[in-house]
């Protein structure tokens, strides 16, 4: 049975890989976010608006339990979702997880872009996205690092990097 986790900052491309190494392996794939906007009819920028983070927080806890049972699948997660409650500890017992470590200059050059998606980046300069990347990944990193495998996402910029990284990870996940 595969059940995999794909984890990492916002921009480390875990919907990306996460949706082409499920088709790959030819198996479902359920991106946390997606998969909450759907349950709820409403967007992640909505939810946190409308209730703020720590509501947004518990429920995303609880839809992490209920894709957690699906099996044979692919789950992206939200970059926030390994850093609240036991998360990752639930995660490690529940399947294999890999932490999509990326470069904080990749990083932002992704992000800088996509700002208006993400609640959470939303109105910043670059100076004080730089910054708030760095500090993030400061302290999200002792809940990333627990993370059973580790995979530089670095290099998903075309569709020929995107197939080349499947590859990567498949072989180091040995499915
Ligand atoms: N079709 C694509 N072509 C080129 N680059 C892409 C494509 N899809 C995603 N990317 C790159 O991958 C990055 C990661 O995005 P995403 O998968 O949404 O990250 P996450 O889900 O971890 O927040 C994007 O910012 C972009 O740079
Ligand atoms: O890092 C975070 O706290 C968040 C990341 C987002 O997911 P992505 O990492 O897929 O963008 C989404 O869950 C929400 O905007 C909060
Ligand atoms: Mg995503």
């Amino acid at each position: 049975m595969i059940r995999i986790f794909l984890t990492g900052y916002m921009g480390a491309g875990k919907t990306t890989l996460g949706k082409a190494f499920a088709r790959e392996l030819n198996v479902p794939f359920i991106d946390l976010d997606w998969y909450i906007e759907e349950r709820f009819h409403k967007s992640i920028r909505e939810l946190f608006v409308e209730r703020g983070e720590a509501s947004f927080r518990e429920l995303e806890r609880n839809m992490l339990h209920e894709v957690s049972e699906f099996e044979d699948v692919i789950i992206s997660t939200g970059g926030g979702t390994p850093c609240f409650f036991d998360n990752m500890d639930y995660m490690n017992g529940h399947g294999q997880t890999v932490f999509l470590d990326v470069h904080p200059d990749i990083l932002f050059n992704r992000l800088r872009v996509a700002t208006h998606q993400r609640p959470i980046l939303q109105g910043k300069t670059d100076e004080e996205l730089r910054a708030f990347i760095a500090d993030a990944l400061e302290k999200r990193a002792p809940f990333y690092v627990q993370a059973r495998y580790r995979f530089d996402a670095g290099h998903l910029e075309s569709r020929r990097q995107i197939a080349g990284s499947v590859q990567q990870l498949r072989s180091l996940l040995g499915v």
